[in-house]
């Protein structure tokens, strides 16, 4: 288990920027990054993902473009632009999408972002694949779309705790594993399907656990993450 890395991302979905400010002022960017998803990027735009940046976070941009693949990699680029540490497209737009956005980012260097491919969502489970047409379990699902994403050159993939063993066999140590989905044991699972404790999902071998509501609705948020920290025993 590592002790050096700053495994957890908290969730930034609030409709109010100050609300989130007030969360990230009690936080450090020693002890976690930062996501902004969709919520808080339309309402407040790449303004307020400079306001992290100021205060010393890395940011994740969670927009999961999936469009065609110029589109895509010209968002990627503007993420770049931005200075984020992550940015992700989702698996499903295809190899040839995924490709396109690696190969935008190559002129930055070692200042490009990490480029995730979402695979599954964490809210998805058999039924809602089903439903789709898709005749595979979530796992099959996931490591069809992880293969895609690693013949793609990409950094890593989105997936649920629940898949990290399985992905890391196959896909190898350095294959970046972002997972959503974290409940500690005591918390509610709100809309995530797909979900796993903190410390089991340390365990399974992911690399970077994304928290949003158990840490954001708490009374203490501080509190609730410290207390992820301890169970992991690595804080
Ligand atoms: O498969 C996915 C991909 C992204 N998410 C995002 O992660 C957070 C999870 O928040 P919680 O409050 O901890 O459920 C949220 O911003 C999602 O948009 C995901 O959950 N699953």
């Amino acid at each position: 288990m590592s002790q050096q890395k700053n495994t957890v991302v908290v969730a930034l979905d609030f409709e109010q920027q100050q609300a989130a400010l007030n969360l990230v002022s009690q936080l450090d960017p020693a002890l976690c990054r930062l996501k902004v998803g969709k919520e808080m990027f339309t309402h407040f735009g790449p303004g307020f993902v400079t306001q992290l940046h100021k205060r010393g976070f890395d940011v994740f941009l969670d927009l999961k473009f999936h469009d065609i693949p110029n589109t895509v990699a010209k968002a990627v680029k503007a993420a770049a632009d931005l200075g984020v540490w992550m940015v992700n497209v989702h698996a499903s737009g295809g190899t040839r999408m995924m490709s396109a956005a690696r190969e935008i980012l190559q002129p930055y260097g070692d200042s490009k972002p990490l480029l995730i491919a979402v695979t599954v969502l964490t809210s998805m489970e058999q039924s809602d694949l089903t439903e789709l047409g898709i005749q595979l379990t979530p796992e099959q699902q996931v490591l069809k779309l992880a293969g895609l994403a690693q013949k793609a050159g990409l950094d890593g993939v989105v997936c649920s705790a629940q898949e990290a063993v399985l992905l890391k066999q196959q896909f190898g140590q350095d294959f970046c594993l972002v997972t959503p989905g974290i409940r500690p044991a005591s918390a509610s699972q709100d809309d995530q399907k797909r979900v796993m404790t903190p410390a089991q999902a340390i365990a399974a071998g992911v690399d970077y656990m994304v928290i949003g509501r158990p840490i954001t609705k708490a009374a203490d948020p501080l509190q609730a993450l410290q207390a992820i920290y301890q169970e992991l025993a690595i804080r």
